[in-house]
């Protein structure tokens, strides 16, 4: 779950999300805070020496005091770099810190989400969150805080200095923060729906990137480049015309406020020097308020930044909402029922019923699968085969009836232990990137070695079962190997879970027959004696069985075992 809270305005959500992980690193927090207070008192503090040197110094002829205050300034300069440069680190690695903890709670969550949801959201999309949004949310919930006590205290400080080289000037320049004030107010929408358009053109460039680069090989084949190009001309268009309105935003709304500034130091200028003309103000002291009038901006800008990122946070967090709005369609039960030991693997299903939605795809499915049976499961395209799959690992659970493993409901079993107890594998399986040792640890991190190699030879990859062999790289989707390979890694990746039913859905469907004939041979030896089901549209390829159902509007219906179920297998 992604702990966001849903009370509060966008902003205080924004910090409430992230606190949980400032809180672990409150201690770098506080000190880059006060090193930031210690960099700010260093700035201010020239300003008023410059008086002292002007007045005292350079107009009262005193040159030890000059070169006494130029030490000052170099001590001042080197304190300065080097409390900047700790500053900073500290800062970088707060703010990956909290970056990194709420992108893994993203991710997190991302792994609880139910495949109709990746089968209705745009990878880009999905993306564009994990990686723009969170990092906006979180440099607002970093700086916001930070930069805000920053610059409050610089505002105390130079507030405080400036009262005390001259009242009237301080009153003539902070006149004038009503103004700023008012002007951001007046862009906030601006800068609002400019951050949205932004954000969501990159969602949907990175789509067009995440959907085309893995249609690389159809887009070649069809010849679709030409036609790729424009699309992404079209993604580049849209999405500099939402960079540039959004500069543009930016820049109108950074403008006024450094031009309210400038206003300031000249009314300094035309005030500060009329009084200084007059001999009500010393030269040093209408220097030097001149510089306090530039610093005093900076805290002033400092909080229009603020501001400014906090309506690209609102639409950022927006976005992260939408997605912790997302719900798991199952979840673990928090006090799981063991299944009783060595798991036997009885399958049965009582009046399942399920649809995506209005479509109803299961209607009463009802089925006894007794424990150690091949049993072939038969239907027509988009009958519901590969959804009573889905069910049997839970990755939903159905509307109505339910399926019981060894005489206990699925979902009353720990999730973990249910997938590894009932094993798929496709026609089309997912090997991640890394070596053939890397595939196989994925589902087993403590199989050893000799473990590793015994489940190759057993899936009939003989080839690789050998040292060098686990080092083979399977490339990015596993294009460094064929299909009927990829099949025999996902057997052996079967072969290392020890699950107590297997299902194989469609695995050899369009493979050479002998090819087809050694991975069903292969599966007979192995998971002999477990319970099997066989999803296929070709029962001639798919060895003996001990049974065939049929999947029928909705419905399973067993078939008379009438048929010779053999002849592969007796022909190899
Ligand atoms: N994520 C989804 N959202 C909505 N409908 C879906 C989804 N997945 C499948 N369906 C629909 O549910 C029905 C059953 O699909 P399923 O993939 O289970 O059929 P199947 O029997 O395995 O088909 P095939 O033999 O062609 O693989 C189909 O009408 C399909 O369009």
């Amino acid at each position: 779950m992604i702990a966001l809270r849903k009370k509060g305005s966008l902003p205080l959500q924004a910090l409430a999300w992230a606190w949980p992980t400032v809180r672990g690193r409150a201690g770098a927090a506080a000190g880059i805070v006060v090193l930031s207070f210690l960099a700010s008192g260093a700035a201010l503090l020239p300003p008023y020496l410059t008086q002292r040197l002007v007045d005292d110094g350079i107009v009262g002829g005193r040159m030890d005091v000059v070169l006494q205050l130029c030490g000052v300034f170099l001590a001042l300069l080197v304190a300065g770099v080097a409390v900047e440069a700790v500053s900073r680190l500290a800062y970088l690695k707060l703010s990956a810190h909290v970056l990194f903890g709420l992108r893994e709670q993203i991710y997190r969550h991302l792994q609880t989400l139910a495949p109709t949801y990746y089968a209705r959201t745009r990878g880009g999309e999905i993306l564009s969150r994990l990686d723009g949004d969170v990092a906006e949310v979180q440099r607002f919930a970093i700086d916001a805080p930070m930069g805000l006590l920053n610059a409050a205290f610089s505002l105390v400080v130079a507030l405080a200095l400036m009262l005390s080289l001259s009242p009237l000037l301080t009153a003539l320049v902070f006149a004038l923060v009503p103004l700023h004030v008012a002007a951001l107010l007046g862009s906030r929408p601006w800068l609002e729906r400019s951050a949205q358009a932004v954000r969501q053109q990159s969602a949907a460039m990175s789509s067009f990137f995440v959907e085309s680069l893995r249609a690389m090989k159809f887009i070649q084949a069809t010849n679709a480049g030409a036609r790729q190009e424009a699309e992404l001309r079209a993604h580049h268009g849209d999405y500099f015309a939402a960079l540039r309105r959004s500069q543009v935003a930016s820049l109108g709304a950074g403008g006024v406020q450094r031009i309210l500034s400038g206003l300031g130091v000249l009314l300094v200028f035309a005030v500060g020097g009329s009084l200084a003309a007059a001999g009500e103000l010393t030269v040093g002291v209408v220097v030097a308020f001149i510089a306090y009038t530039t610093r005093a901006a900076g805290p002033l800008q400092t909080a229009a930044g603020v501001f400014m990122g906090w309506q690209r946070a609102k639409v950022s967090l927006q976005r992260i909402r939408e997605l912790a709005a997302e719900l798991p369609t199952v979840t673990s039960p928090a006090q799981p029922v063991a299944l009783a030991q060595p798991v036997r693997g009885d399958l049965r299903l009582v009046d399942v019923r399920f649809g995506y939605g209005e479509a109803r795809v299961l209607d009463g499915a009802s089925l006894d699968i007794p424990a150690g049976r091949k049993l072939a499961l038969i239907g027509a395209s988009g009958a519901g085969k590969s959804t009573l799959i889905d069910l049997l690992q839970r990755h939903y659970d159905p509307g109505a009836g339910h399926i019981l493993l060894d005489g206990v409901r699925l979902d009353r079993l720990d999730l973990a232990e249910l997938r590894r107890r009932v094993v798929v594998v496709d026609q089309d399986p997912v090997l991640m990137p890394g070596s053939v040792r890397d595939n196989l640890r994925f589902v087993a991190p403590d199989a050893d070695e000799p473990a590793l190699l015994r489940a190759l030879d057993l899936a009939g990859l003989a080839r690789f079962a050998h040292a060098g062999g686990l080092d083979k790289a399977v490339g990015a989707s596993a294009s460094a190997l064929s299909r009927g390979e990829r099949l025999r890694i996902a057997l052996a990746r079967a072969i290392l879970q020890d699950p107590a039913v297997l299902i194989l859905d469609e695995t050899t469907s369009g493979l050479d027959l002998p090819v087809a004939q050694a991975i069903v041979m292969a599966v007979d030896r192995v998971f002999a004696g477990r319970t099997r089901i066989v999803i296929t549209h070709n029962l001639a390829s798919v060895g003996e069985l001990d049974g065939v159902v049929e999947l029928r509007d909705g419905a399973l219906v067993e078939q008379p075992p009438a048929r010779p179920l053999a002849p592969l297998l007796r022909a190899v």
